[in-house]
């Protein structure tokens, strides 16, 4: 038996005539921060989209916490999705006509959470990542610091087994980048949250337990760390 929670298995895909992955493999431990690198076009979106059944592999195989998701319906993989991952992206993609509050809560109202419960659950948010006083604000109003905090908030909120970041820190500078990265590095800790951060940045990459390389659509190779984890 694998203590993997997550893993990719020979892993290709191909964006009509473009391979995207060519057999890529990464297994992820629960509670593990890993960070997957490498070149512009290697691969590490694709890579994170198959791990999180965003998309479906052409070949190889993908499981979660035991079971086959590349086999799952669009239907499944989204319940999936909604109930077991929280996502952060490059540029926070906020609801611009939501504020801050309702944006942390989407993840909640979307499982059937009531308003009310799920409003409350995601105000506790704010002082946690510095964001006291902005709950109402619309994303237009924060800067991009803020918003990529009120994203981090609603990747977390409904408890994800494992939160996947892409980029998470790209539109930042490098102050704001390192709060993001300082804030769900510590959330992702104190719950044991799984994290698979996609950056081609080796600061942010230095907060993950190892760090993973992709090249021409296969993981490449690991960071000395790995083998002795
Ligand atoms: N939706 C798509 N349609 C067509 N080709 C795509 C699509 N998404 C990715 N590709 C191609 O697949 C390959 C891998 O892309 P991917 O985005 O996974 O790379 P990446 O390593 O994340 O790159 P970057 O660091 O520039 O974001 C590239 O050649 C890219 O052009």
């Amino acid at each position: 038996m694998s203590d993997n929670l997550l893993e990719a298995r020979d892993v290709t895909l191909a964006f009509g005539r473009t391979p995207a992955l060519q057999g890529a493999s990464l297994a992820v431990r629960a509670g593990e921060i890993v960070a997957i690198m490498g070149p512009s076009g290697s691969g590490k979106t694709t890579l994170l989209h198959c791990l999180a059944g965003i998309l479906t592999p052409d070949a190889g195989e993908v499981h979660f916490a035991g079971r086959r998701t590349d086999t799952l319906g669009e239907t499944e993989r989204s319940v999936l999705r909604r109930d077991r991952f929280g996502f952060v992206f490059q540029f926070g993609q906020l609801v611009p006509e939501l504020t801050a509050e309702e944006n942390v809560a989407l993840p909640l109202l979307l499982g059937g959470g009531r308003r009310g419960a799920a409003l409350r659950e995601a105000r506790t948010w704010f002082g946690r990542l510095g964001l006291d006083g902005l709950e109402g604000r619309r994303s237009g109003e924060l800067s991009g610091g803020q918003a990529q905090r009120v994203a981090l908030a609603r990747g977390l909120v409904a408890g994800p087994e494992v939160l996947f970041a892409d980029e998470p820190t790209g539109s930042l500078d490098s102050h704001a980048g390192e709060q993001v990265m300082d804030l769900m590095v510590d959330s992702a800790r104190e719950r044991g949250t799984t994290v698979v951060i996609v950056t081609h940045e080796a600061r942010v990459a230095a907060y993950a337990d190892r760090e993973v390389l992709v090249r021409d659509g296969r993981v490449a190779a690991f960071s000395a760390a790995q083998e002795e984890l």
